[in-house]
C-alpha cells in the first residue's frame, strides 16, 4: 500500500524488540513489506513469529543482517524506522548507514531518544538532504502492535512526507481521528514525548498513592480496589484516562495459582538505576534548568529512584528501628502507613477521586508549562493543537476529560502569540484545581496524619498554594540571601509587576 506523501511500499524496521517488532507488525498489516534489522536474530525471529499467529503473510517481511542489503531491499526514498536505546547506539546506527543513504531518504527515530541527540543528528542529516524526524511513540508494546501516538518534529516539509504514514498505523481517537500530527519543528517530537513521560510519572504516582490509600489506609481488598477504579475511569473528570483503566486490571490480574500477581511485585522501580530510560530524569533536569516548578512530575520521580534502591532503604529502615513493640502493627516501615480515621468511606473515596484527578490535571499543567517555556526559549514552533491530538488516543497519559475539556480549548482557535497558553491563566482550568483542591487537602491531610507515602498528591496540594499566592513565606528568605551574601531585594511594590529580576536594596542586617 502506498502513502500519499510517499510512494513506498517498502520500509525498514531497525530495534526489533518490543516496541520496533510491534511497529514492524502493524505496518506489514497495513499492506508494507517491512525489512527487518536487529543484531539479535532471536528478536527479529520472535517478530516473525507472532505476525504467523496474527495471520500477517510471511514475504511482507524480509531479514537483514547488514545495511548494504537493507538498502538495497527499500524503494525510492528509503524509509527507515528506528526503535532503538537512546544515545549513542543511535549514532552508531546512523554512521553505519550513511553510506548506503541518498538525498531524500528518511530516518524516523521512533525511540525516547534525547532532543539535543535528535538535533545532533538533524543538523548531521541535513548536510547530505537526509531527512531526519525525531517521533516519541507512546502507548507501550501493545499499543505499538495495535497502534501506538506517535508524536512527530521534523521541518514543515518532512513533515508533510512522513505524516500520512504515521497516520495509517497511529492509534485512532474516538472520532477515528489518528494521533499524530505536526508537532513542531527540529527535536519538538522527543521534547513533547520527554514530557509525556515526565506526566506520565505524576500520574502513575498519584494513582500508585491512591491505591496504597485505598489498601492499607481503607483496608480495601484488591477486587473492591479495582472497581473503584472502574468507576473512576467510566464517568467523570477521570473517565477515559489510560492509567486509571490499566490500574483496574492491575489489581484484578491472577497468576496460574489463582493469586494476584499484584502481590507478587517488589515495591522497586529501576530503570533510572539500569539506565534504559532517560525521560524521567531530563523532563526534571528541564523542569529545574527552565525555571518551571513542576513538582508533581519531580516527586514522582524522586519516589521512583527512592524506591530502585530497596537495599538502602532496609538499612536505613534498620537504623530507624521499626519495633513499636506491638506485634499486631505494621513493621515493614520505620513509620508504617496505618488505618486512616475516616467517617464515611464512600465520601472519603470521592475525595480520594477528586485528589488522584488534581494530581493528575496538575502534572498535565506542569508539562505544558515545560514545553510552553521550552518552545519559547528554543524556538521549537509547537503546534498545541496538533500536539493534543497526538495524547487523544494509544498514549500512555491518555486522559479524555482533561484534554478535551480542559486543555484543548486553550489551543484551538486561539492565537498564542499574543494570548497565553499557560493552563493555570485560563479561567476553567483554575476553577477546577480549586475545585480539587478542598478534596485533596482532605486527603493530603489524612493520608499525612497515618503516616502514608503521598508525594505526588502533598507536593500538587503545595504547588496549587504556592502558585496562587502573592504571600510566600519567600520574602523571609530573600531576606536571609540578602542578609549573609548582600544577595539584594525588591521592596514591596517596587516594579509593580513582581518579575523575575533582581532586586535593587541592600540592608546591613547586621554590622559587618
Ligand atoms: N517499551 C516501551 O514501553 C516503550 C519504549 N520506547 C522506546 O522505544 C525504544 C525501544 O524500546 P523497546 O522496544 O522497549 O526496547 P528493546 O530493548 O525491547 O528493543 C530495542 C532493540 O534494539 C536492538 N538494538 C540494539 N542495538 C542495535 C543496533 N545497533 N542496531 C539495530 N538494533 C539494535 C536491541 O537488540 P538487542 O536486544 O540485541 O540489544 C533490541 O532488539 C527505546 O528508545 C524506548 O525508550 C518508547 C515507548 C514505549
Ligand atoms: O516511554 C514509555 C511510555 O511512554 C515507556 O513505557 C518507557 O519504557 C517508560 O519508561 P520510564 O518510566 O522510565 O520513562
Amino acid at each position: 500500500m502506498a502513502s500519499k506523501g510517499l510512494d513506498i511500499k517498502t520500509i525498514a524496521m531497525i530495534g526489533c524488540g518490543s516496541m520496533g517488532g510491534g511497529m514492524a507488525q502493524l505496518f506489514a498489516e497495513n499492506g508494507y513489506h517491512v525489512a527487518l534489522e536487529d543484531p539479535s536474530q532471536d528478536q527479529v525471529q520472535a517478530v516473525l513469529v507472532a505476525a504467523k499467529a496474527s495471520n500477517i503473510p510471511s514475504d511482507r517481511f524480509s531479514k537483514h543482517t547488514d545495511y548494504k542489503s537493507l538498502c538495497e531491499a527499500l524503494d525510492s526514498p528509503k524509509v527507515f524506522f528506528w526503535s532503538l536505546p537512546h544515545g549513542g547506539v543511535g549514532d552508531k546506527v546512523l554512521e553505519g548507514l550513511l553510506p548506503y543513504l541518498e538525498k531524500g531518504d528518511i530516518i524516523v527515530d521512533c525511540g525516547n531518544e534525547h532532543w539535543e541527540n535528535t538535533e545532533r543528528r538533524q543538523g548531521k542529516c541535513v548536510t547530505k538532504g537526509i531527512r531526519y524526524v525525531g517521533c516519541g511513540v507512546s502507548g507501550g508494546y501493545q499499543a505499538a502492535r495495535r497502534g501506538p501516538s506517535m508524536c512527530p518534529g521534523a521541518d514543515d516539509e518532512t513533515l508533510a512526507l512522513v505524516l500520512p504514514l504515521l497516520r495509517t498505523v497511529a492509534a485512532k481517537d474516538n472520532n477515528s481521528n489518528p494521533a499524530t500530527g505536526a508537532v513542531g519543528t527540529g527535536g519538538a517530537g522527543h521534547y513533547c514525548k520527554m514530557i509525556h513521560n515526565g506526566i506520565e510519572h505524576g500520574m502513575m504516582s498519584a494513582i500508585s498513592e491512591a491505591y496504597t490509600i485505598m489498601r492499607k489506609g481503607l483496608g480495601m481488598n484488591l477486587d473492591e480496589i479495582g472497581d473503584v477504579f472502574e468507576q473512576w475511569n467510566s464517568k467523570g473528570e477521570l473517565q477515559g484516562t489510560f492509567l486509571i483503566w490499566i490500574s483496574r486490571d492491575i489489581c484484578r490480574t491472577k497468576n496460574m495459582e489463582g493469586k494476584r500477581v499484584l502481590d507478587e511485585v517488589e515495591d522497586k522501580v529501576v530503570q533510572d538505576y539500569t539506565g534504559e530510560e532517560g525521560t524521567g530524569v531530563w523532563s526534571n533536569l528541564e523542569a529545574v534548568e527552565r525555571h518551571v516548578p513542576a513538582p508533581t512530575l519531580t516527586v514522582a520521580h524522586y519516589l521512583r529512584i527512592a524506591s530502585g534502591d530497596r537495599h538502602q532503604r532496609a538499612q536505613i529502615q534498620k537504623t530507624f528501628g521499626t519495633g513499636t513493640g506491638d506485634p499486631n502493627k505494621d513493621h515493614t516501615a520505620a513509620f508504617p502507613p496505618e488505618e486512616l480515621d475516616v467517617d464515611d468511606r464512600g465520601k472519603f473515596l470521592e475525595d480520594l477521586r477528586m485528589a488522584v484527578y488534581t494530581a493528575c490535571l496538575a502534572a498535565y499543567c506542569q508539562g505544558m508549562l515545560i514545553i510552553e517555556k521550552a518552545d519559547k526559549e528554543h524556538h521549537f514552533n509547537i503546534n498545541y493543537v496538533e500536539l493534543m491530538q497526538v495524547w487523544r488516543a494509544g498514549c500512555i497519559i491518555q486522559a479524555d476529560y482533561i484534554s478535551e475539556t480542559l486543555l484543548k480549548p486553550i489551543y484551538d482557535n486561539r492565537d498564542l502569540k499574543s494570548e497565553s497558553s499557560n493552563p493555570l491563566l485560563h479561567q476553567h482550568v483554575a476553577s477546577d484545581l480549586k475545585r480539587g483542591f478542598p478534596s485533596l487537602r482532605k486527603v493530603v491531610a489524612s493520608g499525612v496524619e497515618a503516616d502514608h507515602v503521598i508525594p505526588a498528591l502533598s507536593a500538587t496540594l503545595e504547588w496549587i498554594k504556592y502558585m496562587s499566592s502573592t504571600t510566600l513565606p519567600a520574602n523571609f528568605y530573600e531576606a536571609q540571601l540578602d542578609y549573609f551574601g548582600n544577595h539584594m531585594y525588591d521592596r514591596k511594590g517596587d516594579d509593580g509587576k513582581g518579575l523575575p529580576t533582581q532586586g535593587k536594596h541592600h540592608v546591613e542586617w547586621k554590622a559587618a
